[in-house]
């Protein structure tokens, strides 16, 4: 087979791809650091990426579609207002005050729910998600490593890991030169490689987070480790010392507020010793605890400094930590601190390395806020961390130790799991870094995973229990409470129709908490909220949730969710076509995938009632649902009239799949009643959206209704997923689909942006796109994902690849959005909603190569393949390896 060539810098041939931005061109130096993976997103510290775009603003919008939302600016200006000016709360959606691109962002540290730190692709200390899904954006200038070089009892070099020249501590040696250094990420791992120019020395710092796919313990740390491999290529011993400096806080207003302060630890256990200093944080809401550690051993010296003011010169760390490469520290803890005073601590390991040797230092960062409230501050929640840990604050300590020395079985796990995806030279180098480190929104997406107390007394819960979901409290007392916003911009948590999409990262790699988060949702099907309030498109006062429908999410992390849901009040998503569908849909698709048939047996009655709901939009009772004639599913701004081709086609497949459940639960009556329905409804399917060679957006017959809709084989994408796409449960003719696919990649993709952008949403026949709403001229990324994983299922490997290596490159490579995935891009100058929920779909490209892998086997053995489930049919995959290599 091909070997890859080095991601960065192909030349595609045959399509009009355009080479891929060089983010690797200003690395000057030569090392290739320790251990560093092989795939990944690779960027030269020196690199500068283009001119910013712009988030969707006011001045993005044509007469046309202001002209369509004056009611909904003026409702939503006034209800901004009332927010955010007059209650001082943030808005759960600003479209006044976007977040600002910044083209920094690199791994975020932590597990899965206990808050979560980003490490820039510069080392910066840069997003701070520990107040459960509200983000801070503030580079920390304090928060550094600081490396000091001695020979023969002489400093020889001291120099800050960073290339800023800040105002404060300037003792500090500052301004690393870039062009020596190389950031490299494969989440859940990252390395930064540096040459120290002048000394024949290479640090390679290995940043490890506890993310561990079917972990359930481990993977809701809130640490991060980071090892430092020390390269001696001197001909003589070298004594290297690592200095880790932090500030109390994270760069918040709240740092200044007084009363923090810090203290010495060290903690043996098992022969094991780690050493450092604590910071606490004490805030009224959400106090915590930072730990900064290093772990000792033989031939590696630990000392630290408790407390040094960041907002002076740090000469005095400076100089302490050149003296001798150690720190000095007054004994015992540090006073606290006044009011408008920072404060920061600093922990420094120290080795010598041979000469031509190599050394290694482990230090650790770890944060314990166990006990948390949502914005409204209603309730204590604790952390999913704190069974394991406790809940008295005094965690981190025990975290640290844990951390250090623990990280070395993380990373075999997270190699196991990687590696025969990693290894198969089959699969384009971008693409294992697309599907790797698109996964960090799992715990940086506000995620929160939570703790069901052992008394719960919650009635909905106890309700439901008693009501039929009789596993609800065994799996919420297990497994916890699991969500994530739909995007750091978009604050609601499990916003239901984009996590459709997002759902198969979860499914295939922690499916308990996709499970639990099933049963949050079906308890909230059968509740109600009936106060009244306006929502903001079409100016309606309706109830907050109706019964037996599903919610669009369950809440803003700036009040309680959980508690109150549908944070969301641009539509009334009671009339929403897609919730109900994408409820069965998963269910089903879940219970496929886990063969869990506790869950199966639960969820059944929930999606008849969901079904039965959904049963009033077929009104003209031919089988097929309509769309009401506003944009009534997750296209919330593309109204759809009549039947359509997307809300249809989720409809079949959800009827096809009550069939099948029906069948697996011996069901026959309501086996029969659906096999009714579905086989009334494809044939209205067919004879209202089929035109030949694709669906119709819709069947209004309205201006844009033929326009070709990127996402119109969404009810196949699952189908296929759970093998329901062929023999007597074929719902969509496959030579439709192939057409309707044909003609996306021919229109969507490849004439659009000389197809290097990936699938506008809707395209005109002409080739325009399609710009009858806000939306139907973007490029959903995740969409695009999901999008590829269907042309896969459907045999169009090749342009599945190409289609979302479009997306890929313009995100991480040209727009310089590396773990910020939008949500959405046009062809020029904007996109909207930085760090979404929905690019995680990017998993279903991967279970769809698994399963299309499998079943070629039958017929195709590969003799080198170790891990032959993930191999590709050979005649797709000359084609990708082809482009792969630029040949
Ligand atoms: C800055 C001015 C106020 C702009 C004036 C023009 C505006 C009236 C419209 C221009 C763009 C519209 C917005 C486009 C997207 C939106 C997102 C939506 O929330 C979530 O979106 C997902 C789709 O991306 C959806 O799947 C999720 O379920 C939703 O939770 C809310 C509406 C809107 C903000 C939309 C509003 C009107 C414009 C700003």
């Amino acid at each position: 087979m091909a070997a890859a060539a080095a991601p960065l810098d192909r030349r595609f041939e045959g399509t009009a791809m355009a080479a891929p931005a060089p983010l690797e061109r200003r690395y000057e130096g030569t090392a290739r650091g320790r251990g560093v993976a092989a795939a990944g997103w690779r960027v030269c510290l020196a690199h500068r990426f283009e001119e910013p775009w712009q988030p969707y603003g006011a001045g993005d919008v044509s007469f046309r579609d202001v002209l369509r939302h004056v009611g909904l600016s003026l409702r939503y200006f006034r209800w901004w207002y009332k927010k955010t000016r007059v209650e001082k709360k943030s808005a759960f959606i600003d479209l006044l005050c976007a977040v600002p691109l910044q083209q920094i962002y690199g791994c975020p540290l932590g597990g899965i729910g206990g808050g979560t730190i980003t490490r820039g692709w510069r080392g910066e200390f840069c997003r701070w998600q520990l107040n459960p899904g509200l983000y801070h954006y503030g580079t920390v200038i304090a928060d550094q490593f600081t490396v000091c070089l001695r020979c023969k009892g002489q400093t020889i070099y001291q120099q800050v890991l960073s290339i800023e020249k800040p105002s404060t501590l300037q003792g500090w040696n500052w301004g690393y030169c870039g062009h020596y250094a190389f950031y490299h990420a494969l989440y859940p791992r990252a390395w930064m490689v540096y040459e120290l120019p002048g000394q024949n020395v290479v640090l390679t710092c290995r940043q490890v987070s506890p993310v561990i796919p079917h972990d359930y313990e481990d993977s809701s740390l809130p640490v991060g480790v980071f090892i430092w491999e020390v390269e001696n290529g001197r001909d003589e011993d070298v004594d290297v010392s690592i200095m880790f400096s932090m500030q109390n806080g994270m760069g918040a207003k709240d740092d200044e507020s007084g009363g923090h302060w810090n203290e010495p630890f060290a903690l043996e256990k098992e022969g094991e010793r780690v050493a450092g200093v604590l910071l606490h944080h004490c805030t009224r809401v959400n106090p915590f605890t930072l730990a900064i550690s290093a772990r000792e051993k033989a031939g590696t010296g630990v000392t630290h400094l408790t407390a040094f003011n960041p907002a002076g010169s740090g000469r005095e760390v400076w100089q302490d930590l050149l003296h001798d490469g150690r720190l000095e520290s007054p004994p015992g803890k540090s006073s606290l601190t006044e009011k408008g005073e920072l404060t920061a601590a600093a922990v420094c390991a120290s080795c010598t390395v041979p000469a031509r040797g190599h050394r290694t230092l482990e230090m650790a960062l770890a944060w314990d806020m166990p006990c948390i409230r949502f914005g409204s501050k209603e309730k204590l929640h604790l952390r999913r961390y704190t069974r394991f840990f406790g809940s008295g604050g005094d965690a981190a300590p025990a975290l640290s130790h844990y951390a250090l020395t623990h990280y070395e079985e993380w990373e075999r796990k997270i190699e196991a799991w990687q590696n025969p995806i990693l290894e198969n030279s089959q699969l384009p180098s971008w693409y294992k870094s697309a599907l790797f480190n698109e996964l960090y929104f799992v715990t940086d997406g506000g995620t929160i995973w939570v703790e069901l107390p052992p008394d719960c007394c919650d009635e909905d819960l106890r309700g439901q229990a008693a009501a039929g979901l009789s596993h609800l409290l065994p799996v919420l007392r297990e497994y916890g409470r699991f969500a994530y916003l739909e995007g750091q911009e978009y604050r609601m948590y499990n916003t239901y129709d984009v996590h459709f999409y997002a759902s198969f990262a979860l499914v295939m790699l922690w499916p308990k908490l996709q499970i639990s988060l099933q049963y949050d949702i079906a308890v909230m099907v059968m509740n109600e909220d009936v106060q009244l309030r306006q929502y903001l498109m079409c100016g309606q006062t309706a109830q907050v949730k109706q019964k037996n429908v599903v919610p669009h999410d369950v809440g803003d992390p700036d009040d309680e969710p959980w508690q109150r849901i549908n944070a969301y009040l641009i539509h009334d998503t009671a009339d929403w076509k897609d919730l109900n569908l994408k409820f069965v849909l998963q269910v089903y698709r879940d219970y496929y995938l886990t063969q869990d048939s506790m869950y199966l047996r639960d969820m059944w009655p929930v999606c008849q009632t969901v079904m039965e709901s959904e049963l009033k939009f077929d009104t003209d009772n031919d089988g097929l649902i309509e769309n009401g004639g506003f944009a009534d599913q997750t296209y919330d701004a593309w109204v759809v009239n009549g039947a359509s081709a997307y809300c249809g086609g989720l409809w079949l497949a959800a009827v096809c799949m009550m069939c099948k459940m029906a069948e697996v639960l011996g069901d026959a009556k309501i086996q029969q009643k659906y096999t009714d329905i579905l086989n009334k409804g494809k044939e209205a399917f067919e004879r209202l959206l089929w035109n030949g060679k694709y669906y119709n957006y819709d069947s209004s017959g309205r201006g844009s209704s033929d326009s070709i809709m990127s996402d119109q084989c969404a009810g196949q994408w699952f189908l296929g997923a759970c093998g329901l796409d062929q023999g007597e449960f074929e719902v969509f003719p496959k030579s439709h689909i192939v057409s309707a696919l044909r003609t996306i990649f021919e229109k969507n993709v490849m004439s659009f942006a000389g197809g290097t952008m990936g699938a506008v949403n809707g395209m005109r026949p002409n080739g325009q796109p399609d710009t009858s709403s806000v939306q139907s001229n973007e490029v959903w990324i995740g969409v695009v994902y999901a999008l590829a994983a269907t042309m896969i299922q459907e045999g169009l490997v090749e342009e599945g690849f190409c289609t979302a290596e479009g997306c890929y490159r313009t995100v991480w490579e040209q727009l310089g959005m590396a773990f910020q995935t939008p949500e959405a891009y046009r062809e020029k100058k904007v996109y909207r909603s930085l760090a979404y929920m929905r690019p995680l779909s990017i998993w279903s490209m991967q279970l769809a190569l698994e399963r299309r892998a499998s079943q070629e086997l039958q017929i195709w053995e590969h003799p080198d393949c170790t891990t032959p489930w993930l191999m590709l049919p050979p005649a797709a995959l000359t084609a990708i390896n082809r482009r792969e290599a630029g040949t």
